[in-house]
């Protein structure tokens, strides 16, 4: 078990530091005659992946690191912590603000937008846009290339190059930021609970006795409005396609080759994006997309016709026997983590027991998600995403992300039958990819 430690370096030490990796970053670019890194609107919004990854890699990671660092004791504690409880909240109330009205596509990519031009454009006031500009620009999103004009920066064409940033933006902003702030009166209310009706985002929100994240999300508004969070929520994990969520590291972490001609069960597969990539890559398998119904649309707005026949859409609540249970793997996905222990037993269990048999012998689950690791072991950076995944589950269904030993646990509590047979993480994926065998015997 690793322990984190305090980080001893100077302050002279940090910049020595910052100077050294800044350098590595730069020489490696360079040496790939890659474009470095800017504010310009058409810089590249992603570090390359190739050859020199890990100590390119390696390099970004202590520059956060010590970035971090050096702005504390830049700001001295007392200025740090009174700053950050004064400021941050209103960062993301920004991007909140942008993201709904339209502001990032509103700006034009080239050029600039007087803020009364852009006033014409959006539901705001120049005077209000005006105000949310002036915060944005403090820390580089969007900039005024001459008075009373507005233009964007790398970071604002972020969300513009990548539209699933956007709902990405209101599903942490729009819908859990409101609940991340009503945790600790959650806790005082319900204590430690694993209910995934008493939640933070249950009380922010008000949701009613009984009522979950996804029946919210599922059930949320009125006539053909009906599910139109649960729609954009299908976007926005969309948007976690990239990065260390990235859906080429579910691909590469197990042998789907191996499996020949098998049928792939994909449950809680959202639009079915990862199912329709595997599809592409191996013709020998088929698979069903299974979610609840409102997701239905993001599937078909996103298969392609070549794919209908191998890729299919099934509406199926997971907390009932399992439609397809003689299939040969089934694929959870960023999705037991949403769940408590008891609640992710009755989804492994509604999947071996079907309505008409138990799983085939030999038949194989399939889980890509976070394993949370050793405190310490890997980047700040880096573990900072596997605590945020961990208390944006507690926020929002009382869940957690496990360990290593949990998942084995969790596997064994649900059936003794299950058998976890490996844990692949490939290298730059923050998702492991677990295998787990039935044995009817
Ligand atoms: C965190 S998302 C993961 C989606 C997808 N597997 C991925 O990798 O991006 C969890 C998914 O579980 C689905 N879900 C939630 N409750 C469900 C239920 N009772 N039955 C079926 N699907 C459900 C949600 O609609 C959502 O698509």
């Amino acid at each position: 078990m690793g322990s984190a430690h305090i980080d001893q370096r100077s302050l002279l030490g940090l910049a020595e530091s910052i100077a050294s990796s800044a350098k590595t970053i730069v020489d490696i670019l360079k040496g790939q005659k890659l474009p470095q890194p800017s504010f310009l609107p058409c810089s590249p919004m992603k570090y390359p992946e190739n050859p020199e990854f890990a100590k390119l890699q390696d390099a970004r990671m202590n520059l956060i690191t010590s970035a971090w660092a050096i702005e504390q004791f830049a700001a001295g504690p007392q200025d740090y912590v009174y700053w950050q409880a004064y400021t941050i909240k209103h960062d993301l109330t920004v991007l909140n603000a942008f993201a709904k009205f339209g502001i990032f596509d509103a700006v034009p990519p080239d050029g600039d937008i007087s803020y009364a031009d852009l006033a014409r454009k959006v539901p705001l006031t120049e005077r209000q846009l005006r105000r949310l500009f002036r915060h944005a620009m403090t820390k580089n999103i969007f900039f005024e290339p001459r008075p009373d004009h507005v233009a964007h920066t790398a970071l604002s064409m972020a969300p513009v190059k990548n539209p699933t940033l956007k709902p990405w933006i209101h599903h942490n902003l729009g819908e859990v930021l409101p609940a991340s702030s009503r945790l600790a009166d959650a806790v005082e209310k319900y204590g430690d609970t694993q209910d995934p009706t008493q939640t933070a985002l249950s009380m922010a929100w008000n949701l009613g006795k009984g009522k979950s994240l996804f029946d919210w999300l599922e059930n949320d508004g009125e006539g053909p409005e009906r599910g139109w969070r649960a729609r954009l929520f299908a976007q926005a994990m969309q948007a976690m396609d990239g990065g260390g969520h990235d859906r080429r590291y579910t691909i590469q972490g197990f042998n789907w080759e191996g499996l020949g001609g098998a049928t792939v069960v994909d449950v809680g597969g959202s639009s079915g994006f990862i199912s329709m990539s595997l599809a592409e890559k191996f013709p020998a398998l088929r698979f069903v997309v299974q979610d609840l119904p409102e997701v239905e649309d993001a599937f078909n707005a996103l298969i392609p016709t070549d794919l209908r026949s191998r890729v299919t859409f099934q509406r199926y609540d997971f907390m009932t026997p399992q439609p397809q249970y003689s299939a040969d793997v089934f694929l959870l996905r960023h999705v037991l983590h949403d769940w408590t222990d008891a609640i992710a037993i009755k989804i492994l269990r509604n999947l071996i027991n079907g309505p008409g048999g138990t799983m085939k012998d030999g038949a194989r689950i399939i889980v890509s998600d976070n394993v949370m690791p050793p405190m310490g072991v890997i980047p700040p950076p880096l573990e900072r995403l596997t605590t945020t995944a961990d208390l944006q589950m507690w926020t929002v269904t009382n869940a957690l992300e496990r360990r290593k030993d949990d998942w084995i646990d969790l596997f064994k509590q649900a059936d003794e039958r299950l058998e976890t047979v490996a844990f692949v993480q490939p290298e730059g994926s923050s998702d492991t990819v677990i295998e787990v065998v039935f044995h009817d015997k």
